[in-house]
């Protein structure tokens, strides 16, 4: 999943020889951008762990970097294969490994930053899985403290529970008797919660009535990896962030038939203290101002009758009557095999497992990484890929 883009580890640079750590022969790949940079890429392990290490050979000053390790901790150190997309992607696949964990992207940063100390920051500038099968954008649900978000959200994960998932949000505020961490919200040490915030962890963040609340980018993955769709309950304030952000996704506006049916509401629920009432109340006012003023939403939706709202939330996201539910996101499980070649042909990388053994392992796939699309900014990707089998003219799709 993608954390942090890399981080180092300097006692690695005592394992290298010439620049090459001896544990990994034969286990790398290595790709050439074309600026004079060779990136070496191989499956390691530190510290009895699995993981990636990768390196940098710089022709112009005759150097090696010293290794980064990504955060990845794939099944085996063995059988990776790389191909150059374009300037700044490298796509690196792991054999041994299933569709769902074997492919992920190195970005790299072409325009090098001649400073030691930066060069890390400055070669790899991110990493990021490929998850085979369109991502579905995920949906922004907001609107006023009582108005029914919860209630709304909770009808379609119980109607659909394969359908769509919950982004679990990291909170300051106190969890309240029903609420358990990790369903509910993530709940957080404000320290905590800011240095994420800091180091790049969320998607977006707001100050709510009083308290931190936030979508970690780890929140919406654990989702889009499911090959759910995603669906955030988040203020007017983290929709407008995410509308300002890369992250493509449908915006509804919850709003309530009245002021006073949704005070009604709030103190009926009895979660809250009077004091928290007042606060809730007051600020409701200008979030159905701002959510109703136009550009902020895609849909506003008045949730007078529950059942009426619920019937009208389905039509906006398609699940009209009859539609099919029970179509999964997810595409059926590819084996990748440890022994692969894989080879570019226009936007499309053919990767051929051999003689893989008939029955376990499917011989030949084409990745299509012109559908790259969808999930957490920069990180989750929606990749197509299609069984193919050697024909006359070159190959021919099976799936
Ligand atoms: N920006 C942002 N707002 C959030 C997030 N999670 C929850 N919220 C919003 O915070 C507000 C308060 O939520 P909560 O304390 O659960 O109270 P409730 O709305 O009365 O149920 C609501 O408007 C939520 O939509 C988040 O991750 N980011
Ligand atoms: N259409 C509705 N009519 C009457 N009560 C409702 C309706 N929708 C939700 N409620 C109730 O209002 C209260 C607040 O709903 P909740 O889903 O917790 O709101 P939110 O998540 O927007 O803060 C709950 O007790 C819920 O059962």
């Amino acid at each position: 999943m993608g954390e942090a883009p890399a981080f180092l580890v300097d006692d690695l640079q005592k394992d290298l020889t010439n620049g090459f750590h001896l544990k990994l022969k034969g286990h790398e790949t290595a790709i050439n951008t074309g600026d004079n940079k060779t990136y070496v890429i191989a499956g390691t392990e530190y510290e009895s762990t699995p993981t990636i290490e990768v390196r940098i050979y710089d022709k112009n000053t005759d150097e090696w970097v010293i290794p980064i390790v990504l955060g990845i901790k794939p099944k085996s150190s063995k059988g990776h294969t790389s191909v150059l997309l374009d300037e700044g992607r490298i796509l690196v696949i792991k054999g041994n490994s299933t569709s769902d964990d074997c492919f992920w992207f190195l970005e790299v940063n072409t325009a090098f930053v001649r400073e030691q100390k930066k060069r890390f920051e400055t070669d790899v500038v991110a990493w990021s899985r490929g998850v085979i099968g369109e991502a579905e954008i995920p949906i922004v649900i907001s609107g006023p403290s009582g108005v029914g978000k919860g209630t709304l959200i909770s009808k379609l994960m119980e109607e659909f529970p394969s359908m769509f998932g919950f982004s679990v949000s990291h909170t300051t505020r106190a969890p309240r008797s029903k609420e358990q961490n990790g369903v509910h919200y993530h709940f957080t040490e404000r320290s905590a919660m800011e240095k994420d915030i800091k180091d790049g962890k969320f998607l977006e963040f707001a100050s709510v009535h009083g308290n931190l609340y936030g979508t970690s980018i780890e929140a919406v993955e654990a989702v889009t990896d499911k090959g759910k769709r995603c669906i955030l309950d988040i203020d007017v304030q983290g929709a407008r962030s995410v509308r300002g952000s890369s992250l493509e996704a449908i915006f509804i506006f919850i709003s309530p038939p009245s002021f006073e049916d949704l005070e009604k509401r709030l103190r009926a629920r009895r979660t809250e203290t009077e004091e928290q009432i007042q606060k809730r109340l007051k600020n409701a006012r200008t979030e159905i101002e701002q959510g109703n003023s136009p550009g902020h939403f895609d849909c506003i939706l008045v949730n007078d009758d529950l059942e009426t709202c619920y019937k009208n939330l389905k039509k906006l996201l398609g699940l009209n009557e009859g539609a099919d539910t029970t179509q999964k996101l997810l595409p059926e499980l590819v084996e990748m095999h440890l022994e692969h070649r894989v080879s570019k042909i226009d936007q499309k990388i053919l990767i051929n497992c051999g003689n893989a053994e008939e029955n376990s392992y499917r011989n030949m796939f084409l990745l299509d990484f012109s559908s790259i699309k969808g999930g957490a900014p920069g990180r989750t990707r929606g990749l197509n890929l299609l069984t193919v089998e050697p024909s006359i003219n070159g190959y021919k799709m099976l799936s």
